[in-house]
């Protein structure tokens, strides 16, 4: 296996990677090798394959054709190896609701291995850095949008992953939670670990981001650092409307009768 740049092996290195669901072809053929240690951005319109793609690097879902391998083991081989090493904060997230805040924790922290002590710790800790000391006896099912995703983050957290997935982090979260969970992905690469995110929001994207994959139609359209990805445009919202081909593009002028308050 080729080493990465620093000497170490990529986060997260896709070969030829396919995913059709009956004739729709979701994933059409990727390859892309993800550097460790940066918060990596994974943008594309609604449709891309974004989550598709997390799902098959994180062994969620069985590529039809292509390998995946996550800080050098391979996903489908060595699932065990790749699962320890890793968090996920999937896409509409399946928590055990009659569990309460602290106990999903504790739960999570004895499937991970971890000696009771130290799950008890980090809990108390992830509990009170991501402002859920408060709820910690509530049952997840009481949990709004916002608590549920930091909760999963907690839970994603807990065991120290190398690479942690997120997928649309952010979404249905408030200002203060997101400033909340952003000051804790910051302070979890600036060690040295990984974060892999999907978004469609480019100014969150590129404001945290330091490397970005764009993902059309299946594809990976661009990747390489921010800046790079961003090239002469002024903004990365710009350059993604380009990569996608949607700028200027104004389909509202054809919905005519919409508006005005008139019935016609
Ligand atoms: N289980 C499934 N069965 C059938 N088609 C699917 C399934 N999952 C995804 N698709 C299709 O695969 C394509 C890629 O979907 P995917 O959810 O990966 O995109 P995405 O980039 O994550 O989109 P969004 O940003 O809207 O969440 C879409 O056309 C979608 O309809």
């Amino acid at each position: 296996m080729a080493e990465g740049a620093g000497g170490s092996a990529p986060a997260v290195r896709v070969q030829g990677l396919w995913k059709r669901f009956g004739e729709q072809v979701a994933v059409a053929g990727i390859d892309l090798e993800l550097p460790a240690g940066r918060f990596i951005g994974l943008v594309g319109p609604n449709g891309a394959g974004k989550t598709t793609t997390l799902s098959m690097v994180t062994g969620l879902l069985r590529p039809d054709q292509g390998g995946v391998e996550v800080v050098g083991h391979d996903v489908w081989r060595d699932p065990a190896a790749v699962k320890a090493r890793i968090g996920i904060l999937p896409e509409g997230l399946r928590l055990f609701e009659r569990l309460s805040g602290r106990e999903l924790l504790a739960y999570t922290g004895r499937l991970r291995g971890l000696p009771g002590a130290e799950v008890d710790k980090r809990t108390t800790q992830l509990l009170d850095v991501l402002d859920l000391a408060g709820a910690q006896h509530k049952l997840v099912v009481d949990y709004s949008t916002g608590m549920r995703k930091k909760i999963g983050l907690a839970a994603a957290l807990l065991h120290n992953p190398e690479v942690l997935f997120l997928d649309e982090p952010f979404e249905g979260v408030d200002p203060v939670s997101a400033q909340t969970i952003r000051g804790v992905l910051e302070r979890y690469t600036a060690s040295g670990a990984t974060v892999v995110f999907s978004s469609h929001v480019m100014e969150l994207v590129e404001s945290l981001c330091d490397w970005v994959a764009v993902m059309v139609a299946g594809r990976i359209r661009a990747h390489g650092p921010l800046a790079e990805v961003r090239g002469d445009a002024p903004s990365l919202q710009q350059a993604f409307l380009e990569l996608v081909g949607a700028q200027g593009r104004d389909r509202g002028s054809d919905l005519d009768w919409l508006g005005g308050g008139a019935m016609r």
